[in-house]
């Protein structure tokens, strides 16, 4: 698990008189979690874009424990957040023609072989996830599974952090709760620092910690204390 510290924090964009992005101070403790809402455009997916280093910032640092991923150029960015941060999207980003297993071992896959027990891990975590069938081809399986075989993939290299951008916007409401549910859970076991944009109230809720940006800017900063 890693601790987030961002301090004077600014993301510009040509053309644009102001920052879309502005934070002058942000601290996440290592293992605790954070929701992230707002309205359309108030910087939630750009914030998501600096911290797991997909975009580097204006100004400004952003810690992921002792790393300063502000200062590292692209390719060691890329490589810290394969290492540490685990990604789930509001489209899964699955890749289809392969199962359920091939999917959440692919990433590691693609960076290096597997290591002894990564396979059973794998497969415990589609298990616990509630993918009964490992060998399903992906393009078969309900919205709601495959969110939950993204979660799982996420979580196959023991990341310190799991970032999700809303995660459970294209699910229904009953499966999109199991799914932060299974979110919130696993990234609890596992230890991992979590960091959510959702509109979902009950994961909001289920959270604790809960940030709101309007303009860039955290307008509110709350359940901090018991969240710690
Ligand atoms: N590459 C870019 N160039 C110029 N402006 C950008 C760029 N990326 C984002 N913006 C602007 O930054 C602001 C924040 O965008 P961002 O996507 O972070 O908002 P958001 O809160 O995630 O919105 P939504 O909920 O609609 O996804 C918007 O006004 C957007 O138009």
């Amino acid at each position: 698990m890693l601790a987030l510290d961002i301090a004077a924090l600014e993301m510009r964009f040509p053309g644009l008189d102001t920052p879309v992005l502005s934070i002058e101070n942000l601290h996440l403790p290592a293992g605790g979690g954070l929701a992230i809402t707002g309205a359309s455009g108030s910087g939630k997916s750009t914030l998501v874009n600096v911290v797991t280093g997909l975009e580097p910032a204006t100004r400004g640092s952003v810690c992921w424990g002792d790393t300063e991923i502000t200062r590292l150029p692209t390719g060691r960015r890329d490589a810290f957040r394969a290492a540490h941060i685990g990604l789930v999207m509001q489209d899964f980003h699955l890749f289809p023609g392969l199962s359920a297993y091939e999917n959440v071992v692919l990433p590691v896959r693609l960076a290096r072989r597997l290591k002894p027990g990564e396979r059973e891990r794998a497969l415990h975590l589609l298990e616990i996830s509630g993918i009964a069938r490992p060998g399903q081809p992906i393009e078969t399986l309900s919205r709601g599974e495959m969110q939950r075989v993204a979660v799982a993939r996420a979580l196959l290299p023991k990341p310190g952090v799991i970032v999700a951008d809303e995660p459970t916007a294209s699910l229904d409401r009953r499966i999109g709760g199991e799914v932060a549910d299974l979110i919130v859970r696993l990234a609890r076991a596992e230890g991992a620092t979590l960091l959510v944009v959702t509109h979902d109230p009950a994961l909001v809720e289920r959270i604790g910690r809960h940030i709101v940006l309007d303009g860039g800017r955290i307008i509110e900063d709350a359940g901090k204390a018991e969240a710690a």
